[in-house]
């Protein structure tokens, strides 16, 4: 893996699973050989309607799982480029779910990915469909940050 990547500062700013973002999620992950798997319990401050968890929010779960998967093997960052989801039971506050991203096939950089979000139980609660693009750049933050602009005060 290119170890610039990893000491790029901006990705401990990531949403999902980035350490020093105050207000993400902090996903942990593990990586085997045909999967990635998540746990992460839903907070109050997650929620739309009351003890449910914000779908938008679930769909950053799917896709952080899928794409933390992809980023382990390949060893470089790939971009969602299509995500389908289907919503089929409440991720419910307080309750722990299991994520799981896993690789369905690919053609040149574009990869089908599918991610599963379960109850601990099994129970099926969403998941996805979503083509990731594999790039071989190295992100870079917006101009205004590189430049020390947009930071709170
Ligand atoms: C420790 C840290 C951990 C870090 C781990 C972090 C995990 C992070 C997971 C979260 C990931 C994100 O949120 S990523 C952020 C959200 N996503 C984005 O910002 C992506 C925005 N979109 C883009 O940048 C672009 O559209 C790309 C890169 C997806 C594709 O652009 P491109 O490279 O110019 O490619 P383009 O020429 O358009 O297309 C190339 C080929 O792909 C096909 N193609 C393109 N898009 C699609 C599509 N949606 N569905 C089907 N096919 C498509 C085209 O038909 C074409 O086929 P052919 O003609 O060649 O056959």
């Amino acid at each position: 893996m290119d170890k610039s990547l990893l000491n790029n500062n901006e990705y401990s700013w990531c949403f999902a699973c980035g350490k020093d973002n105050p207000s993400g999620l902090h996903m942990r992950f593990e990586i085997d050989d045909d999967k990635c798997t998540a746990y992460f319990t839903p907070r109050r401050e997650h929620q739309s309607y009351p003890g449910r968890m914000h779908g938008g929010l679930v769909a950053v779960l799917l896709d952080e799982v899928t794409g933390n998967y992809l980023f382990a093997k390949e060893g470089k960052p790939s971009y969602t480029a299509k995500i389908e989801i289907r919503y089929r039971q409440p991720l419910a506050i307080g309750e722990e779910v299991v994520c799981t991203g896993r690789e369905l096939k690919r053609k040149g950089r574009m990869v089908e990915m599918q991610g599963t979000i379960c109850k601990k139980d099994g129970t099926l609660l969403a998941e996805c469909l979503s083509k990731m693009m594999i790039v071989d750049e190295t992100p870079q933050p917006s101009r205004k940050l590189a430049a020390g602009e947009g930071e709170e005060e």
